[in-house]
């Protein structure tokens, strides 16, 4: 079967990084409509089972920093949980944890309730969902399908259009937190989509996170999101620049740190991320080029609304010096290397 979903999603769209523009330009009406074959029993099993989130399946796509712990809260509460990731390695922790482990993101989608997606970007997101669609088509036709990766409004938008198609329901729930957070399982959802999945989610989202905001139509979850995270790159930006000046003057850039602690602009990020940034070390919590993600993609929404938005357009140039620095893979504190250049101080 999965090999058949392959070859027919072929016709559709390659698997080249390309795929989500084709995946984008591809009409709804391109899906034939086998789906009007639906059972709806399974649909309110689910639904009665699911109110305390014990009997309902769960599939996770995607292990990366974020996926990995997050599957791992899931299936410490005791859920049915299956996954799978590109790189089937960081499926094997999980495995030995109780996980089931399916080799495509469809073959996931077609055996569970609800499945969560944690990928990179707008292209890796959209090519889980444009391989999922078909199987949902035919094979589990009361699906649910939960994007909790950071994307763009306009990918989620056509993302829950794809999945509707098929019957099955949407939410967006991009997270807000990082590494330890998604550890601890204190994540913060910003959910957007269909009311009722957020209902069936729920348990799901509680046992991963501490908080959950509904936010009504798909897009506003992916939006605020965006928002935070371009806050979040400018203000990374901005400690970094303090702590260089205050180094080239000749303060103690540590004290600075226990400075901001104890006033009106103080942030866990900044007690969290100042003491290794001073000694140039930047373990991977969230993925620099990740943030340079957000950052492009909040420019492009705050152009779509004609918002100007000088000090993140500044701060992304940063993150863009430190990519082409080959810092991609380095936690986004790493930014400050791309000033230490410019300063002349590394
Ligand atoms: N890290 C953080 O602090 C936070 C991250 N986020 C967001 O969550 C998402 C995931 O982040 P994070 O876990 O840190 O990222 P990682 O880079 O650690 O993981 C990315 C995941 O996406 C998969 N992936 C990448 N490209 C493709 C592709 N072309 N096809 C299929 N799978 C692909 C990776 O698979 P493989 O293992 O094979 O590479 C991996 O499972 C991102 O959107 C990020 O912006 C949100 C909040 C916090
Ligand atoms: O997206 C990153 C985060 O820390 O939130």
């Amino acid at each position: 079967m999965a090999l058949w979903v392959r070859t027919t999603m072929a016709k559709y769209c390659s698997y080249s990084t390309q795929l989500p523009i084709h995946f984008a330009e591809r009409p709804i009406s391109a899906f034939p409509a086998k789906r009007l074959l639906t059972v709806r029993s399974k649909a309110f099993s689910v639904q009665a089972s699911a109110k305390d989130g014990s009997s309902t399946s769960v599939g996770f796509l995607g292990l990366g920093i974020m996926g990995s712990p997050m599957a791992q809260n899931l299936l410490k509460a005791g859920c049915d949980v299956t996954v799978w990731n590109r790189t089937k390695s960081k499926c094997d922790p999980l495995i030995s944890l109780g996980a089931k482990y399916k080799p495509s993101p469809e073959e996931v989608a077609a055996e569970c309730d609800v499945t969560f997606a944690m990928l990179a970007d707008p292209d890796s997101a959209g090519f889980c969902v444009c391989v999922c669609v078909l199987i949902l088509m035919f094979m589990n036709f009361t699906a649910s399908y939960v994007d909790v990766s950071t994307v763009d409004g306009g990918t989620s938008k056509l993302i829950n259009q794809r999945i509707k198609s098929t019957g099955a329901s949407f939410l967006e729930a991009p997270v807000s937190g990082s590494k330890k957070p998604a550890e601890d399982g204190q994540l913060i959802f910003l959910t957007a989509g269909d009311k009722p999945l957020y209902d069936l989610a729920s348990p799901f989202l509680d046992i991963m996170g501490k908080s959950r905001f509904y936010l009504g139509d798909v897009g506003n979850g992916a939006a605020m999101k965006l928002v935070v995270n371009m806050m979040m790159g400018s203000m990374m930006a901005t400690l970094a620049e303090g702590l260089l000046l205050s180094e080239k003057v000749g303060l103690d850039p540590n004290v600075l740190v226990e400075v901001l602690s104890q006033g009106a602009i103080s942030a866990p990020m900044y007690s969290m991320k100042g003491p290794s940034m001073i000694k140039s070390a930047y373990p991977t919590a969230f993925p620099l080029k990740h943030q340079q993600k957000d950052m492009r993609l909040a420019l492009g929404l705050a152009e779509s609304v004609s918002q100007p938005t000088p000090i993140a357009a500044a701060a992304n140039e940063l993150y863009k010096v430190a990519k082409a620095r080959g810092l991609s893979d380095d936690d986004f504190s790493a930014v400050i290397e791309s000033l230490r250049a410019k300063l002349g101080s590394s």
